[in-house]
């Protein structure tokens, strides 16, 4: 499509204020890809984006959310497998055979809050363009209509607000294959522009701040083009009508350059972005946002992976945001909640280190790989968190804390002797990184 009136004039500072201190405090959050895509449930577990080439991502696509596309793509082994399987069922029929017949609300608010998770960002509309509510001017292409015939978005919504959680939402602001076709499949990329996607974006999210008042608001690829401006239905003015509805709102950085509160990397893309003050690293248990039937444990992610995965970006001042991609009928499929139940047993006994933490000064002490250590701050402690038994050397250059005082997040004591140039752990045998924490001398504290 054509880029519509971009007005780069527009100042975006004027929407500049502190991050609400919640995000960064929260450190994770559950993402929830469901959606007609959740029918099929069928992708090639190819790899993790930013590993890659773009040629072969295309048509080997493992992200399981984007099936309608790849299925468009002569010699795309999705292509082959829908014929087989679906024969020329038309896309739309999934939404109509999505049922959601198990979905329940307060169970999956449960399993994230004992995940530990203190945010969940719900796909309200994915790139397939179907609202999981009844979106102005979606008619019934929306689960309120048709297939659930529910308005999941206020359903879980209310339910994950039930269990002390904050609740963002996810719109596929610069992808609509319903409104625009595949503009050309051979550039997964290119987005509508026009005025009248733009307004119809806007009167979106508009509607979901009003009805839903979300804590996050998620965009996704870019914002389009015509819509970055000041004045109805532009961005300026939906961000300015955000922050006054929702005082602790927080944008993601998706919607172009424009303005953001904190930046995005996913899997292993957009890393670079991972140096900002405020950052979130997003990626799926497996390689998928959506269910995909394909993935198995070799594909994704464990208890134990999903700790060090955790405490690696905490260490380095970032949140998560873990998908996970529920069946057509509303389950969390097993191999997602055994990662999630295990990830939120470690962060009971060891949540210390991560809620509210945020990078130690490396003034103090280093990551290392050999042991594998990462380090975590709040004012008062210093956790290093050791995925190692027994006795382990770290490195430990400073020092400001009280190493003789050293003990777990549960109170446990722990051995730990200077040795030159590092520190000694006698460490308890753990199914999982051991954390011990260091009395801060006051001096030096978590990195700023
Ligand atoms: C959460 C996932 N997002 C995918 C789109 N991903 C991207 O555009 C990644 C590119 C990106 C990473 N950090 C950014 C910051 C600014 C703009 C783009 C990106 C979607 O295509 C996918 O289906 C899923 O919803």
């Amino acid at each position: 499509c054509e880029a519509g009136p971009v007005d780069d004039a527009v100042d975006w500072t004027d929407l500049t204020r502190p991050t609400p201190a919640w995000f960064p405090a929260a450190r994770l959050g559950i993402f929830v890809h469901w959606g007609a895509y959740s029918v099929p449930a069928w992708a090639e577990p190819t790899g993790e984006l930013g590993t890659i080439d773009e040629a072969t991502w295309v048509r080997h696509n493992p992200y399981a959310e984007w099936y309608w596309h790849t299925i468009q793509l002569p010699g795309a082994p999705a292509r082959e497998h829908h014929r087989t399987v679906w024969g020329d069922r038309p896309y739309d029929d999934f939404l109509d055979l999505w049922k959601a017949e198990s979905f329940d609300a307060a169970a999956w608010a449960r399993l994230f809050r004992q995940a530990g998770a203190r945010y969940v960002v719900l796909v309200t509309k994915h790139h397939d363009g179907i609202a999981l509510w009844d979106a102005p001017g979606t008619g019934t292409r929306n689960t309120v209509h048709r297939g659930p015939q529910r308005d999941l978005v206020a359903e879980l919504a209310a339910a994950v607000r039930a269990e002390g959680l904050r609740f963002g939402t996810y719109y596929s602001g610069g992808l609509d294959w319903s409104v625009t076709g595949f503009l050309d499949p051979e550039q997964p990329l290119l987005r509508p522009n026009d005025a009248a996607y733009a307004a119809y974006a806007a009167v979106h999210v508009r509607d979901l701040v009003d009805r839903y008042a979300p804590d996050v608001l998620w965009n996704d690829i870019e914002w389009p083009d015509a819509g970055k401006h000041r004045g109805r239905l532009g961005l300026h003015e939906l961000f300015r009508h955000y922050y006054d509805a929702v005082a602790e709102g927080v944008v993601n950085d998706r919607w172009g350059e424009t303005h953001w509160d904190y930046r995005t990397s996913e899997y292993q893309h957009a890393r670079e972005n991972e140096s900002a003050a405020v950052w979130e690293n997003n990626r799926g248990i497996g390689l998928s946002f959506g269910y995909n039937q394909v993935e198995g444990p070799e594909h994704s992610l464990d208890a134990h992976a999903a700790v060090r995965h955790l405490v690696d970006v905490v260490s380095r001042g970032g949140n998560l945001l873990l998908d996970v991609g529920p069946t057509a009928a509303g389950e969390i499929p097993e191999l997602q909640r055994r990662t999630l139940e295990g990830l939120g047993a470690w962060l009971a006994a060891n949540g210390g280190a991560v809620h509210g933490a945020a990078p130690l000064s490396p003034a103090v002490a280093t990551a290392s790989d050999e042991p594998w250590v990462r380090w975590t701050a709040t004012p008062t402690t210093a956790y290093a968190v050791v995925d190692a038994a027994g006795d382990v050397t770290v490195r430990a250059d400073h020092d400001a804390v009280d190493w003789a005082a050293s003990r777990t997040p549960a109170g446990t004591a722990v051995e730990a002797q200077p040795v030159d140039g590092g520190l000694a752990l006698r460490l308890p045998p753990a199914d999982g990184p051991a954390v011990v924490g260091f009395p801060l001398a006051g001096t030096v504290g978590p990195r700023a």
